[in-house]
């Protein structure tokens, strides 16, 4: 599903090229759950966001679905982002002055799903998360869990085949961030929605089947989950 092949990304500053990623070379399959684990500034989050289209390598080749995106123009990348990749930030990243109905509405919209369609979708998200008495409100009138719910509930609205999560749980209290990590694992096991979080909590990287170790933007180790 993805594959990356001497990934790097550097940032310039008066001429000192300042790496983040050298040379990452690794392949995830769909139905794979895996977890990105790393000191603070080894690169994880940029990892995640280059695969997630959010930015773009400095060099390296990276396949989605067979297709090359780093040689796919703006639009067609875009396209293959909506079609596919549902996003989970650690700070939720919902819009405030919308209900939380709206807020999962809002990539349908963008995507152009047609009304019935939407409110199907909607209400069986709702209905899934135990959420539907919170439809109307807004994201400061509910609990870090439940904007968290909301957050996926809207990255999934889409129907992607991947979910990309920063630190899905760093923002919440153990209880919570453990129904967030059982939830992904019943995405992952039962809808065979390919997961990647990045993560520090070694006990949110045990829920998945393998962990990326990145240090000093490099992959130092890859460990199948037993
Ligand atoms: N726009 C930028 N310009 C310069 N350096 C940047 C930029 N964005 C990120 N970096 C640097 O890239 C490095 C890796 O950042 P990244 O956010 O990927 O790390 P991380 O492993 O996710 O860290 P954390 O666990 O603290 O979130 C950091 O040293 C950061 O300062």
């Amino acid at each position: 599903m993805i594959q990356l092949t001497n990934i790097e990304k550097y940032y310039a500053n008066k001429g000192v090229k300042n790496y983040v990623l050298r040379l990452v070379t690794t392949t995830i399959k769909q139905g794979e759950f895996v977890s990105i684990m790393g000191p603070s500034g080894a690169g994880k989050s940029t990892l995640l966001n280059i695969i997630g289209m959010l930015e773009e390598p400095t060099y390296g080749t990276y396949d989605f679905l067979g297709e090359n995106v780093t040689s796919l123009n703006e639009r067609k990348r875009i396209e293959l982002y909506r079609n596919h990749i549902g996003f989970v930030f650690q700070a939720y990243h919902l819009i405030d002055e919308m209900t939380v109905y709206e807020n999962i509405e809002a990539p349908l919209l963008y995507k152009k799903v047609g009304s019935s369609e939407r409110a199907s979708r909607i209400a069986d998200l709702l209905d899934r998360f135990n959420i539907v008495a919170k439809k109307d409100l807004f994201p400061n009138q509910l609990s870090g869990g439940q904007q968290q719910l909301v957050g996926i509930a809207r990255a999934l609205a889409a129907q992607p085949s991947i979910i990309l999560a920063d630190e899905p749980t760093g923002n919440l209290q153990s209880a919570q961030a453990e129904e967030i990590m059982e939830l992904f694992k019943k995405l992952n096991q039962e809808d065979g929605i390919t997961i990647i979080q990045v993560t520090h909590s070694e006990k949110n990287a045990q829920y998945g089947n393998r962990i990326l170790h990145i240090a000093d933007g490099v992959v130092k180790e890859d460990v199948t989950v037993a």
